[in-house]
């Protein structure tokens, strides 16, 4: 690792180099002169440092890729989920803040601290709560909503499709917990690496963003013979069998391909956020076969009515010596496997103390999904809607939709093709 990046700060003589190395040119032998490294430097800014994934650090998910993290990656056991409020005037100052941010999620992801400490005079660069740990499997994923495109004008760069999700039958949304200009998706091993690294990328932006909204989250993710299983949800039911698997299926249903959506958005997804709560207590006194039929499958094996394997064929026509269908067509995913659509699931249970005027835990599901346009969740969530026997037991109380990035490049930073025309 060279002094520069070490120290996270821009050497004002840096190398003619490392200046290309930073900016990805490469050492190609690229003759530029003095207005050519101008050009580099007002398009990176003189502070952007870019920095590497480490090869060698422990637990560790790469930040580089052509798609961001934390989407396909393997669901970790704690989120901490971060809906942030712009302050910025200007689409140049918004663009520095996604420069901060770049160089900060890379070190985060490593495991490293943000910067290191010169001068005990000052607040510590890194607040420290993550000393000792491991990067924990940390990823970061970046997002904009659609009130950010109210606030600066991006001409047509603004995708129709990104704008808040209609209301559905029982919504009882509130806005403390939905929408937001940006959103950063934390997901770690551990819960306070989770939360280091958005306290940390909120600090960096100090009075250029506030928290409009956050959400912890947590999964308990069984592990047989070391391969991680699928976790239960508050209902103790598996959660997440069905999702599309492999990057073929990904690239079909979760990532947007050019001719798809707007340039600066190929490669990127829609990730939506629902936070429902769930009525433990309802639940708790419900007999087991209602439960079962609730969701369509059996509640130990996760295995569809009927059936023994967790992961054998869901075939929701199947009907028994009667005649009648064998998942009941109110159950969930009979109702859910009704439509076309298809997304990646990514959610997380969370438990945020009591609700003041029930007594009842304030609990339930980070629903997080990610697919390739908002409109294939909703027109899941319609069918849903109508007559889901599981509406009983949840009430959806935030909402909110995020265009996320696609991945950066070695020597870019997040979100550049948003900003390529500045
Ligand atoms: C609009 C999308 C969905 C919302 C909102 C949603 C909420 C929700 N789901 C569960 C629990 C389970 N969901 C399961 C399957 C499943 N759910 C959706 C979509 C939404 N769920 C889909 C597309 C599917 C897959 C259907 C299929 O093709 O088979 C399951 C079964 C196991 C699994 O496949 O993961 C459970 C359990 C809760 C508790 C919840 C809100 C609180
Ligand atoms: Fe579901």
């Amino acid at each position: 690792m060279t002094e520069e990046k070490k120290n996270g700060v821009m050497d004002k003589k840096v190398s003619r180099r490392n200046m290309l190395k930073m900016t990805g040119i490469g050492a190609a032998g690229i003759a530029i002169g003095a207005s050519g490294m101008g050009g580099i430097l007002s398009t990176f800014g003189k502070d952007f440092v870019a920095e590497d994934d480490d090869s060698t650090a422990k637990n560790k998910v790469n930040f580089y890729g052509k798609n961001q993290p934390g989407i396909t990656t393997p669901a970790q056991s704690n989120i901490y989920f971060a809906s942030l409020t712009v302050l910025v005037k200007t689409k140049e100052e918004l663009q520095k803040l996604f420069k901060d941010w770049t160089p900060a999620a890379v070190k985060l992801m490593n495991g490293e601290k943000i910067a290191a400490q010169t001068n005990d005079m000052v607040p510590p660069p890194d607040t420290g709560e993550a000393k000792g740990m491991d990067a924990q499997n940390l990823t970061l994923t970046f997002g904009v909503g659609p009130s950010l495109f109210k606030k600066f004008d991006f001409g047509d760069k603004k995708p129709a499709e990104l704008k808040n999700l209609p209301h559905f039958p029982k919504d009882q949304i509130e806005e403390n917990y939905s929408h937001g200009d940006i959103c950063i998706q934390a997901c770690a091993d551990d819960a306070q690496v989770a939360f280091h690294a958005i306290r940390n990328l909120v600090r960096i932006a100090s009075g250029r963003v506030t928290m409009k909204w956050s959400q912890a989250g947590f999964n308990a993710v069984p592990m047989t013979d070391g391969k991680p299983g699928t976790p239960r949800n508050l209902f103790a039911f598996k959660d997440g069998t069905e999702n599309p698997r492999g990057q073929a299926d990904a690239d079909k249903v979760v990532f947007a391909q050019s001719s798809e959506t707007k340039s600066w958005l190929v490669g990127g997804s829609y990730l939506i956020a629902r936070r429902i709560q769930m009525h433990l207590e309802t639940w708790d006194r419900t007999a087991l076969d209602e439960q079962e039929a609730t969701f369509g499958r059996h509640r130990d094996s996760g295995a569809p009515i009927g059936k023994t394997g967790e992961f054998d064929a869901m075939e929701i026509d199947r009907k028994d010596e009667k005649g009648e269908l064998v998942v009941p067509d109110t159950s969930h995913v009979f109702l859910a496997k009704s439509v076309k659509s298809r997304l990646l699931r990514r959610s997380f249970s969370y438990a945020s103390g009591v609700i003041d005027s029930t007594g009842a835990h304030d609990a339930g599901l980070l629903f997080i999904s990610f697919q390739k346009d908002p409109k294939q969740f909703i027109e899941i969530q319609n069918s849903l809607g109508r007559m889901d026997k599981m509406n009983e037991y949840i009430t959806h109380r935030g909402s909110a939709v995020f265009a996320c990035f696609p991945g950066v490049k070695k020597g870019s930073f997040i979100g550049e093709a948003l900003f390529s025309t500045l």
